[in-house]
């Protein structure tokens, strides 16, 4: 009895994850992050968790943080750090038994988030840099918001968010330059010949 309910101690949900395998998602507003990633989901079968998903799924459930987590992300703006990782962790842990992989879409968008994330959950094995010109996304995005009623997807957010990416989210590339993680993927063209370069990038992994 004493035994077992010492080994029960011990278990912590976060050793689920431990070993998994990560991969981050970093690109500006409207890069095509979230249409990159279906693609892999489908191809490749790995969990697709993006943290402005997690975030807005949230803000439909009309709970009282999901209210404030409204007020941030219709000025463009970062929700805390912490409440960020939390929803991811939890969603990785809910997913660990049945996944292959997490890509991780929308974070980090700060340096700060990266190693926040490496403390709590682990090191992630590949980045995937999708880089288009500002004018792509902003072009993207308004043609975007003409259907999906996301409060951010104006253009004076468009702008803040754009500001806010190239401030904030860029260095965190250069942070992960140096551990040779980066794969720098084309945006501008196809949807189909951007993917080719991230399947590219993923078989490389194996
Ligand atoms: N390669 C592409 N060429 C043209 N349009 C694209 C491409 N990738 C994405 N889009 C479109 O641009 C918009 C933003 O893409 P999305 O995947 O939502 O970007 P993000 O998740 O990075 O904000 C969507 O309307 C999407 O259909
Ligand atoms: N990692 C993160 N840290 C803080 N705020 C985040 C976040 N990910 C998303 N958000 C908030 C602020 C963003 O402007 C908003 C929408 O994010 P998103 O859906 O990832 O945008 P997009 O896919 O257009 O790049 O949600
Ligand atoms: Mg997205």
């Amino acid at each position: 009895m004493t035994l077992c309910c010492a080994r029960f101690r011990r278990t912590h949900p976060e050793d689920k994850i431990k070993n998994a395998k990560i991969i981050f998602v970093v690109g500006g507003p409207g890069s095509g992050k979230g249409t990159q990633c279906e693609k892999v989901v489908e191809k490749y079968g790995y969990t697709h968790l993006s943290s402005g998903d997690l975030l807005r799924a949230e803000v439909a459930s009309g709970s009282e943080r999901g209210k404030q987590l409204q007020a941030i992300m219709q000025k463009g703006e970062l929700v805390p750090l912490d409440t960020v990782l939390d929803m991811i962790k939890d969603a990785m842990i809910a997913k660990a038994d049945v996944s292959k992989g997490f890509l991780i879409d929308g974070y980090p968008r700060e340096v700060q988030q990266g190693e926040e994330f490496e403390k709590k959950i682990g090191a992630p094995s590949l980045l995937l840099y999708i880089n288009a010109k500002p004018e792509t996304m902003v072009k993207r995005l308004m043609k975007r918001g003409e259907t999906s009623g996301r409060a951010d997807d104006n253009e004076e957010t468009i702008k803040k968010r754009l500001d806010l990416y190239y401030k904030a989210t860029e260095p965190v590339i250069a942070f992960y330059e140096s551990r040779g993680i980066v794969r720098k993927i084309d945006s501008e063209l196809a949807v189909d010949d951007v993917f080719k370069q991230v399947c590219q990038a993923i078989d490389n992994l194996k």
